[in-house]
């Protein structure tokens, strides 16, 4: 490909017609067409300069377009004020996801400062996100709509607000998208990540940070239950490779910047307001529809094993995570002394098969599924997780009280309300 420099001089100068009869007409011919070439090619750099200029400003235009001016800072300072003693103001990434729209409406309630941050992509449908942020709006939680990746946006928050804590929940998540779409792991758990970071470790004062890693860190662990000193270094797909590199990455700004960092490994989270992504939730939707649905097996028949979690518990471990989060100690991008790094698994401790998991759906559903089984291909999956949450709990008292039985009877409840099959039911939170 040629340079831009090419372009504008191209390599075959006989182009240009010399008057060779007059030397020093030539020379000065010459002199002044060099000065010419040279003027053009500063107007050029200059044009073109300009017009990159205009495509990044166009270009942070569209990723600015719902932010800015006095009235936008009022919303985000109005939603970040804190409503009881000793509260907390929160940054929540990925606020209209399915854990972070729960844990901003818990934070909220209790009186906290919520402001909530979301591209609204289309990895599973958008109008489920934006009925999670009516629902916000609702309870007065303001929703920025932008990127992670977007540093002005990320800055100009921390200038209208400063927040005591981030809760990180934006990402991409999903274990088997990562075949299809592997670049969006990277920008988003990745690129994301690390621009979040550098914005918190900048920030005076720093935030503590809690954020969402994955039970599938332990990846082909085979060690039971999974204990957060169990290896993690055999991820089974690139979305837990990208979580595991979130856990490296979040260790050396703690370690550099002295920020206070706690990860969560979340264990297969389901409930309302779920994700439609996720097996429970497509299974219900295929059930209902009379469509079949797949059904992965290990070797030799195995059945696979989650230990799914309910979201009431998950948000009780968010909540109680950034509670006793301590401190950031720098401040400005400077280290001043050691701050905590915390990583925690919040599961069940009560693994399921998937079988299982589609009777207790049929039973609440009253329609008996089409199963189709399929051995697991190699799709990012392992056959169980199993999780040992005694850290959290000797930490800061998590105790996981729904079993699935339970949570998904809560879930279909949910769902057939939501999406109209109960007219009567009323669509709560
Ligand atoms: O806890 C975690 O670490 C992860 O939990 C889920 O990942 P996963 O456990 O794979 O959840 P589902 O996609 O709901 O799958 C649950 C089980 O159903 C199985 N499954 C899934 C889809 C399907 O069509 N058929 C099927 O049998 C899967 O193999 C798996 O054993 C989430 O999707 C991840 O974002 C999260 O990080």
């Amino acid at each position: 490909m040629p340079s831009i420099e090419d372009e504008l001089f191209p390599s075959t100068p006989g182009k240009f017609k010399i008057d060779r009869s007059n030397r020093q007409l030539h020379r000065c011919f010459a002199s002044t067409s060099t000065m010419f070439l040279w003027a053009l090619f500063l107007i050029a750099l200059t044009a073109s300069y300009l017009s990159f200029q205009s495509f990044v400003d166009s270009g942070s235009r569209y990723l600015t377009a719902s932010w800015g001016g006095i009235q936008w800072e009022k919303q985000v300072r109005t939603s970040a004020q804190i409503h009881r003693s000793g509260g907390i103001s929160v940054l929540v990434t990925g606020a209209t996801g399915f854990v972070g729209s729960h844990v901003s409406l818990a934070l909220r309630k209790r009186g906290d400062g919520v402001v909530g941050l979301d591209n609204f992509n289309n990895y599973y449908d958008p109008s489920l996100k934006r009925a999670r942020r009516s629902l916000l709006s609702s309870r007065g939680i303001f929703v920025v709509e932008g990127d992670i990746n977007d540093a002005k946006l990320l800055a100009k928050l921390f200038d209208v607000v400063a927040f005591t804590h981030v809760m990180h929940l934006a990402a991409q998540a999903g274990v088997r998208y990562a075949l299809e779409n592997p670049q969006s792991y990277v920008h988003s758990n990745i690129a994301g990540l690390v621009n979040l970071l550098e914005t918190c470790k900048a920030a005076n004062p720093q935030p503590a940070i809690v954020w969402a890693s994955s039970s599938s860190v332990y990846g082909l662990n085979e060690k039971v239950p999974f204990s957060e000193s169990d290896r993690t270094d055999q991820p089974a797909s690139l979305y837990a490779a990208t979580k595991k590199a979130g856990e490296e990455i979040t260790h050396t700004y703690n370690h550099i910047y002295g920020l206070a960092i706690t990860g969560l490994r979340f264990f297969t989270v389901y409930g309302p307001w779920g994700r439609p992504d996720m097996a429970y939730f497509s299974f219900t939707r295929n059930i209902l529809q009379g469509k079949p649905i797949t059904i992965y097996r290990g070797k030799n028949r195995v059945d696979l094993a989650r230990d799914f979690t309910y979201i009431d518990d998950i948000v009780k471990g968010c909540l109680g995570s950034l509670d006793s989060s301590g401190k950031s100690t720098g401040s400005g991008g400077k280290k001043r002394g050691a701050a905590p790094y915390r990583i925690f698994n919040l599961g069940n401790t009560a693994p399921v098969t998937v079988p299982i998991l589609v009777d207790i759906l049929e039973k609440h559903l009253k329609v008996k599924a089409k199963r189709n089984f399929v051995e697991m291909p190699g799709n990012g999956d392992v056959p169980f997780t199993h999780a040992n949450i005694s850290s959290a709990r000797n930490e800061f008292g998590y105790k996981p009280t729904t079993d699935l039985e339970t949570g998904l009877k809560k879930f279909v409840r949910w769902y057939l309300s939501y999406y109209g099959y109960n007219t009567k039911a009323k669509l709560v939170h």
